[in-house]
């Protein structure tokens, strides 16, 4: 299960990303914002981390309008790899060596096109392991030794 979450900033382009989604057959849940009424994006990227935290859906897609606010409140969250992506390559890379288990993307900074490339490419790539896996237990033992647990 994919989620998807967007501010007001973001809401155009969470919707071009659910009908990509659809087309790949992906079951999604959105859970909003469902209107251009501004909002505020701790609301939907709470929302949407603590279901990824807790492990209730395997990855989501955050989208605000610069993708900064949702990754810095994503980032608050146990288990969380939130990563901010602006091109083909980051998103990519944000599976491959760091196994990013949310995409955050900026309605106002990238195109429709660009995104359905970026949300491609970040699901189909495979997480590369080995050195990066090391990488992440590290991140997993300083999650430990703050005390943030799922
Ligand atoms: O959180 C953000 C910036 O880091 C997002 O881009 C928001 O969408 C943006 O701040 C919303 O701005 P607005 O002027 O209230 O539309």
């Amino acid at each position: 299960m994919i989620v998807i979450a967007s501010d007001h900033g973001g809401l155009d382009l969470k919707e071009a990303i659910k009908g990509l989604l659809a087309e790949l057959g992906l079951a999604t849940e959105d859970l909003g914002t469902n209107n251009g009424d501004s909002v505020d994006y701790p609301d939907f990227g709470v929302k949407l981390a603590r279901q990824v935290s807790e492990g209730k859906a395997e990855k989501g897609i955050l989208v605000c309008g610069t993708g900064i606010g949702m990754s810095i409140v994503a980032n608050k969250f146990p288990k969380i790899r939130a990563a901010l992506a602006t091109d083909v390559f980051m998103a990519t890379m944000a599976k491959e060596h760091n196994n990013a288990n949310i995409l955050v993307l900026g309605g106002r900074v990238i195109t429709a096109e660009l995104a359905r490339d970026m949300v491609k490419a970040w699901l189909d790539t495979e997480f590369a392991g080995g050195r990066h896996q090391g990488r992440l237990d590290k991140i997993a033992a300083l999650e430990q030794e703050l005390g943030l647990h799922a």
